[in-house]
């Protein structure tokens, strides 16, 4: 499986994204700088963390609308994974290929800490390799993580079973304690806690290798054909 990390000007955890795929789960990884990017040789796309154009206006803003982006639209249209974490979440929610907005944290302060999530749903190509309802941990790094929806989209998000993963203790004021949520299509997760900072030991924790893990499942069971 080939994978494309979209790099933007402020990306800051693209690098680990790239050690994430290309290291521990030893699949093909390409840094692709977001103005000179054919994503059509790719199999996943992969928007990671940082300040992207320095989080002017709002973080992701920016980038939503920059060279790439009909590029990553179509590669959602077509039905392949898109992992966004931290700044990639806030860009697809930007993009408005997620529902919601993300505010400030509650506190109005810079988070950085590892935190505990529930995973909501193991129905999806991210999270297969997870037990429902399992108790995990990831590192979080955000200023504005403070996950926003009205009563409409979360009742929305419920019912099509989008949410991905909850925090156990809200750090940041999230609605419904979001902590990542799929498309409809089920094609798309953004999530603000980091899986590339904690894919081994060597990092403290492995417990986000199991993303990118069942992203490689997925992909095998529609592509590998078994003789
Ligand atoms: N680690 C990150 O991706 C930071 C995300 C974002 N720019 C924020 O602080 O909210």
């Amino acid at each position: 499986m080939k994978f494309a990390v979209i790099v933007f000007p402020g990306s800051n955890c693209d690098e680990d994204m790239y050690h994430a795929v290309s290291e521990v789960l030893q699949e093909e990884a390409e840094m692709v700088w977001f103005e000179e990017a054919d994503l059509d040789k790719y199999d996943g796309v992969l928007l990671p963390g940082g300040f992207s154009y320095g989080d002017y206006l709002r973080s992701g803003a920016v980038a939503s609308v920059s060279k790439v982006i009909a590029q990553v639209r179509e590669f959602i249209a077509a039905g392949k994974p898109v992992l966004g974490v931290c700044n990639g979440f806030q860009v697809l929610l930007e993009m408005g290929e997620l529902p919601g907005a993300m505010l400030k944290n509650r506190d109005l302060k810079f988070i950085c800490r590892e935190e505990s999530l529930t995973v909501e749903q193991t129905d999806t190509m991210f999270t297969s390799r997870y037990e429902e309802g399992e108790t995990i941990s990831l590192p979080v790094a955000h200023g504005e993580g403070n996950y926003y929806c009205d009563e409409a989209v979360l009742e929305k998000l419920r019912e099509n079973r989008q949410i991905a993963f909850t925090y156990k203790n809200n750090p940041n004021g999230s609605t419904g304690n979001i902590a990542g949520i799929t498309n409809e299509a089920g094609n798309v997760l953004g999530m603000m806690p980091h899986p590339e900072r904690a894919v081994e030991e060597l990092l403290g924790n492995d417990d986000g290798l199991r993303i990118f893990e069942s992203i490689l499942t997925h992909w095998r069971d529609v592509h590998v054909v078994n003789n």
